[in-house]
């Protein structure tokens, strides 16, 4: 289909358009027809899918008039047409009328004052006018008239001689460079809309937008789901008679926009965002967005649950937390008793006794073990950082705020864990704010107004006795309280030395591929010294020793003086007072051992000045003494 068409009143005008489009070298389909004939023309156009039409004359005027939908352009009467036809109705006789529109009269004037030579006018405001015009001029007793080509046919049967104003062919070049400057247009402002509609379409906020009046001229399909109404229904009504509660008409008034503000309709949250259209100082309308609460908090969960796999994750396997003390096992039973619940939980213990683990483990065993585990030492971070980290914070909230803002540490546990280590170190400010943390379930980053509700379950730790730090004001008892709902001690690994042969395997085994040495596991006398140690830095410190001395070990097995040399200063007068037990059924091998220890403890515990008394080599002497 042809976008352009064009409806030319009479022959010789069609004739003039062809020669106008040979000039042009473009093709555009020509319809011969006037007033009612080139109405007839124009729909059947529209309903064949034309984009623009050119007519011209009242011809073009019945068609603007006749609701046909398609772009018009007219063509219009140049000065040159008007000269034209002056200069062919002089021939033709002295008194020349004209009638026409008002457009075209004033050129009729400037002709009048170029020639010296008065013409009859006759102004034509509308159609009907037409016969009362012709009347008219004939009264004045006119020789010619010049008019359009319906005029003229009215005076076919009267002595008056006629002469039809038509379009030259310049006035149709023009005509029809502008139908495809307008079809350009068009089309480039049909795909702009198209684009606009399907971003419309398909985005979840719901949008609605008013004009000036205040009228709805948007409502989008987002829009209709979540208020739950139809666009049809409300296009075109007052925003005040359909959403009251909205602020638009507010927002129309003050010209300033609203961000994230919360709005309830029937019952549901919604933030909404409010923008006045500004066309200089005037408020050309408003543009409303909004978004259902919950949603924008799961699609948030979303977010963090993938940020959660990107590093926030339980870092320890359960097989690979081993004990088997009773106190071990006492601790373990409330693991799996209190994880079940989502009361916050206070670890103690010295350090080193692994409360980070049992937070893992707390993590793990708990209906939000797919969610993330954020583990944060306090004591570690200064002051200032820590709340930033936290809390997080929006853009430009302080100097050397990261642009584009920062989540906070609690923001990123939501629908997870977080562990507060170290808690008794926190700042008393940051107490504070803690505190109104685990009351609301909602935190504030830095800089911003905003509330951002969380879900998480709040772990701590601390090797400090809180309560005397409460007792001391060092530590908010409120906070206290609230972190101690749910309280497990984690017991010092003295208080359970038959754990330390099943630790000490697990650290074998799992050192073998770091220090790439097969180490089958401790000899008995050094295992001995192992467990008669009282390990203040507790698994951590045990953990070392075993590392240093599957390293030092000569042997597959370490012994005695491996494991001493391993422990350091500590361990050597643990060397010293290790008594190996004397079983009452060895006879000689226990005089042997005991004359051994004697000669030990008079060189003070030196092996080297033992074995030389002896009168044995120094290997020979450790041999005997870690025989069973
Ligand atoms: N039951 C266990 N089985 C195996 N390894 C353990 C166990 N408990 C702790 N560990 C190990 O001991 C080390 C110290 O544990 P962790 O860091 O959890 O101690 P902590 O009590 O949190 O220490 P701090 O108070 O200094 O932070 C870690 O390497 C951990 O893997």
């Amino acid at each position: 289909m042809d976008p352009i068409q064009l409806i030319a009143p009479f022959e010789d005008q069609a004739k003039v358009a062809e020669q106008a489009c040979e000039k042009l070298g473009v093709k555009i389909p020509i319809h011969v027809g006037s007033m009612d004939e080139a109405v007839k023309h124009a729909k059947r156009a529209e309903a064949s899918g034309v984009e623009v039409l050119i007519s011209r004359g009242t011809s073009a005027w019945k068609i603007a008039q006749s609701g046909v939908n398609i772009p018009l352009v007219e063509i219009p009467i140049t000065g040159y047409d008007l000269l034209r036809a002056f200069m062919e109705a002089r021939q033709l006789g002295q008194k020349i009328g004209i009638a026409d529109i008002p457009d075209v009269l004033h050129g009729v004037e400037a002709l009048e004052e170029i020639f010296h030579y008065p013409i009859e006018k006759h102004v034509i405001e509308s159609l009907e006018d037409v016969d009362l015009a012709v009347h008219r001029l004939m009264e004045r007793d006119i020789e010619v008239l010049i008019g359009k080509w319906v005029y003229v046919q009215k005076l076919k049967e009267t002595p008056i001689k006629t002469v039809v104003l038509s379009s030259g062919i310049e006035s149709i070049i023009q005509a029809i460079k502008e139908a495809k400057n307008l079809l350009e247009v068009r089309r480039k402002e049909a795909a702009r809309s198209k684009q606009i509609r399907a971003i419309l379409d398909f985005i979840a906020d719901g949008v609605i937008s008013v004009d000036e009046q205040g009228k709805v001229s948007v409502c989008n399909p987002a829009a209709e789901k979540i208020l739950n109404i139809q666009s049809t229904d409300i296009v075109g009504r007052k925003i005040d008679d359909i959403l009251p509660q909205s602020r638009i008409n507010q927002v129309l008034l003050s010209g300033r926009e609203e961000l994230n503000s919360i709005q309830e309709y029937n019952g549901t949250k919604m933030i909404a965002n409010r923008i006045p259209i500004l066309y200089g100082e005037k408020v050309m309308g408003v543009v409303n967005t909004f978004q259902e609460l919950k949603k924008l908090q799961q699609q948030e969960q979303e977010i963090r649950k993938k940020l959660s796999h990107q590093g926030h994750v339980t870092k320890y396997q359960l097989d690979k937390i081993v004990g088997t003390s009773p106190s071990f096992l006492g601790a373990m039973e409330k693991v799996s008793n209190y994880a079940k619940a989502d009361s916050t939980i206070l670890l103690s213990g010295e350090t080193g006794v692994g409360k980070e683990v049992f937070a893992h483990m707390i993590h793990n065993l708990s209906h939000r073990s797919k969610g993330p585990f954020v583990a944060v030492n306090c004591a570690a971070i200064p002051e200032n950082l820590l709340e930033s980290e936290l809390f997080g914070y929006v853009e430009g909230a302080f100097t050397g705020a990261k642009k584009g803002g920062k989540t906070g540490l609690f923001e990123l546990a939501h629908g997870g864990t977080i562990f507060l280590d170290e808690i008794g170190e926190l700042a008393a400010s940051l107490q504070a704010r803690l505190l109104r943390v685990l009351q609301e379930e909602e935190v504030m980053r830095l800089g911003d107004e905003r509330v951002i509700p969380i879900d998480i379950r709040v772990v701590t730790a601390s090797n400090r006795d809180l309560e005397e730090m409460v007792e001391a004001g060092g530590f908010r008892a409120d906070l206290f309280y609230r972190i101690n709902i749910l309280h497990i001690h984690v017991p010092a690994l003295r208080e359970r030395k038959e754990d330390i042969p099943l630790l000490c395997d697990l650290f074998l085994e799992e050192l073998e591929d770091q220090i790439h040495k097969k180490i089958c596991g401790f000899k008995q006398e050094a295992m001995q010294i192992m467990q008669e140690y009282h390990w203040p830095g507790n698994i951590r410190q045990l953990r070392n020793v075993v590392e240093r001395a599957a390293i030092l070990s000569a042997d597959e097995w370490i012994d005695q003086e491996t494991v001493i040399e391993a422990g350091g200063r500590a361990f050597q007068s643990i060397g010293l007072t290790y008594r190996p037990q004397i079983n009452e059924t060895s006879k000689l091998e226990d005089y042997e051992i005991k004359h051994i220890l004697q000669v030990l403890e008079q060189v003070g515990g030196n092996q080297t000045e033992a074995a030389k008394i002896l009168g044995i080599g120094r290997t020979t002497l450790w041999r005997k003494l870690n025989r069973r």
